[in-house]
């Protein structure tokens, strides 16, 4: 594949690792942080702040320059928490290129107003091409190099397939799709079940409870899919189940991360960014206002806004009137 110039915005975890990815995949990978001792410490090779321990070398151009670094760039990846979404946008606005693609690598959706990310960039930014990058991927992973498989979505299905030809390299895998809303819904919802998984180890309440969780969070988080639109086979994929298994798993996600801190009553101020905290919150007000049966949903955001407790969630969905599976 040819040369591509790719800027990274964002310089977390996730920024960070798929800029490496690019330079892996043969690009030129730039870098906008908000932060400039960030800014210079991935120019020098390491992030010590979001991806402390691992050394990745030089290549990484990081700036705080949101003019420069976007000054002919082929492709934008979008990779701050989703919160931040639209203010970063809005920061982009007027020095991106036109006509170029913008993928959205956040997993969330806005707090408060409910809109999907790929809904924020078409108000900010309407001359760019809308894809979005999900899957089953640890920053720490996939920066250390390690195999993982992950899924670009674009609702041209022939963009998808070109980012996707693009971004992959030996060790990522890209999939594509033209099931754009899939993706981002199957990104954004495993985060809030994430939580719930990590609240169920935290509080003891064994491994079966875990398994019991993640299937019937996979159940609703079909139902809210498919009032938005997804198609059922996208989320059973890598943005949706596969990012599920993944994050409902290993304490190594930040989502399961936060429950368990939860779980275990400890002190949750001062945590690494969870992003399923404030989707539980929209997700559970689309679920009550579009009419859709999502009990773990709504428990996962009573639960962190203090409403109710652990056991008093579990009391609640375990008495539930019974049903059929299939319902
Ligand atoms: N870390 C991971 O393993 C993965 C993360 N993601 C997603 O990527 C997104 C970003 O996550 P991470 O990079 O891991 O988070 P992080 O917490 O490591 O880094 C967030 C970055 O965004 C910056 N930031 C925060 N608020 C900002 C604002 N208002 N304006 C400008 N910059 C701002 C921070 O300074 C930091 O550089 C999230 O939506 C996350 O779900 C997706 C896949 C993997
Ligand atoms: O989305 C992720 C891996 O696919 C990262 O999960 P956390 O944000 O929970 O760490």
């Amino acid at each position: 594949m040819s040369f591509y110039s790719v800027t990274v915005l964002g310089g977390g975890a996730w920024g960070t690792a798929l800029a490496l990815s690019m330079l892996r995949a043969g690009h030129k990978a730039r870098l906008w942080a908000r932060n400039a001792e960030d800014a210079a410490a991935i120019s020098a090779g390491e992030n010590p702040r979001y991806l402390p321990g691992i050394e990745f070398g030089e290549g990484i151009e990081a700036t705080t320059d949101m003019e420069a670094v976007l000054d002919r760039a082929d492709c934008v990846l979008a990779v701050t928490p989703a919160q931040a979404l639209r203010e970063v946008l809005s920061l982009a606005q007027g020095h991106m290129p036109a006509n170029i693609p913008l993928v959205l690598c956040a997993k969330g959706i806005e707090g408060g107003t409910g809109t999907l990310l790929s809904a924020i960039a078409g108000e900010i930014l309407p001359n760019n091409p809308v894809a979005a990058l999900s899957g089953p991927s640890f920053a720490s992973d996939v920066a250390k190099g390690l195999p993982t498989a992950v899924v670009v979505a674009a609702r041209e299905e022939a963009l998808a397939a070109t980012l996707a030809l693009r971004f992959s390299a030996a060790n990522l895998r890209c999939y594509s799709t033209d099931d754009l809303i899939g993706v981002e819904i199957g990104g954004a919802l495993k985060n809030v079940f994430a939580i719930a998984a990590g609240a169920i180890t935290g509080a003891g309440l064994g491994a079966s409870a875990q398994a019991a969780m993640v299937t019937r969070g996979f159940v609703e988080l079909r139902r809210v899919g498919a009032a938005f639109g997804a198609r059922p086979e996208t989320l059973m994929g890598l943005s949706g189940l596969g990012d599920l298994l993944l994050t409902c798993s290993s304490a190594q996600s930040r989502n399961f991360a936060y429950g368990l801190a939860l779980g275990r009553g400890e002190n949750l101020a001062g945590r690494p960014l969870a992003e399923g905290v404030a989707t539980a919150a929209i997700a559970a007000r689309i679920a009550r206002e579009r009419g859709i049966d999502a009990p773990i949903i709504g428990a996962v955001a009573q639960i962190l806004e203090r409403a109710i407790t652990i056991r008093e969630a579990v009391a609640a969905l375990m008495s539930r009137p019974l049903r059929t599976e299939a319902e």
